[in-house]
């Protein structure tokens, strides 16, 4: 079955890129830019990836994130995640970047830019595969400094097809950005949203209000809400689900509760995602595998569940 699901055409469209970052690339990274790291070895540093919720998880990906300093550095990590894709028979991705991760480090927006763009344009032309960047805001910093990091972005307008919101959901409703995602939408970006991951249905009711998202990353508690549902279904909403994360930060118990093929047999137009795929365990074949393993699921849903990826592409 891995086979098959791994040579299954398909699209990733929730893939943080700083959490593609491997743990050896981590320890590579560190040592190129003479950073000390509080782990002694690739083992140790993976043993620490145990997570009760997003908050403990989210604490090691920005403290990971820290090795990236470089231009070279960003293009690394995106040409590495460009190869497992191609080795998995993803043939179009739409991976986010976390800019204020690293310009409230002090490397300059440009640095990051510049790597995993340049990475990018290589995908397409050396591994034929295409994309869409996305830029996403951190949800617990004010919407202020999104609004500064989406001027810093304009210069690469270009380079970019839409925004995203990520980061601790709990607390941090979408209504906090509204108006910076309508001066994102104004200057012709898409926007999509993390919700419905930790946080409440309320919150996909916000991001599809508010800031008028067009696909949902995660949004699975959306089946605790029955008129939310209907809405999905009847106007046909993405979702990009992320199962191994879904498991690994225990927003369901085992594979066997997770609700994305009832989902899916219900006409919600559910995807398969990786999120952070250094971090949890498998890119987007193991997440289908997990799915088959846990779920049962069927070849004909795999079938639909690829092409559900393909057409929720927004290039
Ligand atoms: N699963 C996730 N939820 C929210 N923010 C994230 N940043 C990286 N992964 C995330
Ligand atoms: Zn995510």
């Amino acid at each position: 079955m891995y086979d098959w699901l791994n040579a299954l055409p398909k699209a990733e469209l929730h893939l943080h890129l700083e959490g593609s970052l491997e743990p050896e690339l981590l320890f590579a990274l560190a040592e190129r830019n003479r950073i000390a790291l509080p782990w002694n070895d690739v083992e140790a540093l993976r043993a620490a990836y145990a997570f009760n919720n997003l908050q403990e998880f989210l604490d090691l990906y920005y403290r990971g994130a820290d090795v990236l300093r470089t231009e070279q550095d960003f293009y690394d990590l995106t040409w590495a995640y460009l190869l497992k894709c191609k080795a998995q028979n993803v043939v179009h991705v739409e991976p986010f970047f976390d800019p204020q991760t690293h310009t409230d480090r002090g490397i300059p927006f440009e640095v990051v830019m510049r790597g995993i763009k340049a990475a990018l344009d290589d995908g397409e032309k050396q591994l034929g595969i295409s994309h869409g960047l996305i830029l996403a805001f951190l949800r617990h910093l004010p919407e202020e400094q999104a609004f500064q990091t989406l001027e810093q972005a304009m210069p690469f307008r270009d380079a970019f097809i839409g925004v995203g919101l990520d980061s601790s959901e709990k607390g941090f409703p979408p209504r906090l950005f509204e108006r910076v995602f309508a001066k994102a939408r104004s200057e012709g970006l898409h926007a999509v949203a993390h919700a419905g991951e930790e946080g409440p249905p309320e919150y996909i009711w916000e991001a599809l209000d508010l800031l008028k998202i067009v696909r949902i990353d995660h949004g699975v508690r959306a089946s605790e809400d029955e008129r939310l549902m209907q809405r999905i279904i009847d106007e046909q909403i993405p979702l990009t689900v992320c199962p191994l994360s879904n498991t690994k930060l225990c927003v369901f118990e085992h594979m066997g509760q997770h609700n994305i093929l009832d989902m899916l047999e219900r006409g919600v137009k559910v995807t398969v995602n990786s999120d952070d795929p250094a971090y949890f365990g498998g890119y987007v074949t193991e997440n289908f595998m997990a799915l088959h393993e846990g779920l049962g699921m069927s070849e004909d849903q795999a079938k639909r569940l690829a092409q559900n990826s393909l057409d929720a592409r927004l290039v």
